[in-house]
């Protein structure tokens, strides 16, 4: 059987980030992707310059469509925008019984531009979160989400057991936002074991839509029926791979490079 994963998120005009990112990176890992766009932004390697969200009908029919056809084997949500819009996705979520749900909690774009209205965060913590497999918040989104400070190693753990209590099966709390120059280190819970999942950090700019690669990519692997935490180190080397290999497109914070793991590390994840 073919695997087939499907993203549930905004365009990003650039190409970095959002739908496209999460479309080229399924490509790379052998999964035929599929979409529902729940916003359009018009956007670049310097920022965001519009925002321009979709119906719920919009959304509504683009899943129905999806579902009614083709069965994906695994969905990732990444930008939602609107509190009627995770209503709407859960809703559905529910009615065809997706499972394999990965929940990136997306908020804010590199530059500062909110791509979820604050009111929706409850939405999100209440309609989508109980139906995932995993979460993948940074660490500013897990900030938000638990309403805890996190600075240190046992910050993060317990903040990791405090998004458990909302109903997801798993979380990985990334750290590509963490002050440590040396590593980039993600944490991985599932209500048994916590695992570090480490990487060489890499010093650039270009790492824009890194958060929705990952993501895009651990739905890809379970697609293909891997389990949560091998899909998790997949996803790790994936990203490492596409921010080590730089493009440098733009003049701002320019794309990862998705076609990388593929071309250096297919075989040595
Ligand atoms: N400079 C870096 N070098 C190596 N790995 C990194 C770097 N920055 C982020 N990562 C890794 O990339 C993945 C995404 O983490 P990050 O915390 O940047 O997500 P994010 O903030 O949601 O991204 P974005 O919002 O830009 O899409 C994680 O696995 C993280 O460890
Ligand atoms: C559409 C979209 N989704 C997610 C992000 C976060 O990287 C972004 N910048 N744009």
């Amino acid at each position: 059987m073919i695997p087939k994963a499907l993203t549930i998120a905004g365009s990003d005009s650039g190409g970095g980030a959002g739908i496209q990112a999460d479309l080229k990176t399924f490509q790379e890992l052998n999964v035929f992707g599929m979409s529902a766009i729940t916003a359009l932004t018009a956007q670049n390697t310097r920022g965001v310059q519009g925002v321009f969200p979709a119906s719920n009908e919009c959304v509504r029919q683009q899943l129905d469509s999806i579902a009614e056809d083709l069965k994906p084997q695994a969905i990732k949500t990444g930008m939602l925008y609107r509190s009627s819009i995770i209503q709407t996705v859960a809703e559905k979520i529910k009615t065809y019984g997706w499972s394999n749900v990965v929940v990136d909690p997306v908020m804010i774009a590199k530059g500062g531009a909110s791509l979820l209205q604050k009111e929706a965060i409850e939405t999100l913590k209440t309609n989508l979160i109980p139906l995932s497999t995993v979460i993948t918040p940074n660490i500013p989104e897990a900030e938000v989400l638990t309403g805890m400070k996190i600075k240190s190693n046992a910050d993060r753990k317990q903040a990791a057991e405090m998004l458990l209590v909302l109903g997801c099966r798993s979380v990985v709390i990334k750290g590509g936002h963490h002050e440590d120059n040396l590593e980039a280190i993600d944490l991985f819970f599932d209500g048994n074991d916590f695992v570090w999942l480490r990487g060489q950090r890499i010093q650039t700019r270009n790492t824009h839509g890194t958060g929705c690669t990952f993501s895009a990519a651990i739905t890809a692997e379970l697609a293909k029926g891997e389990n949560v935490l091998n899909a998790i180190r997949t996803a790790k080397s994936f990203i490492q791979a596409a921010i080590e290999h730089e493009l440098n497109i733009g003049s701002g914070h320019g794309p990862t490079n998705h076609w990388a793991f593929q071309t250096y590390r297919m075989g040595r994840p």
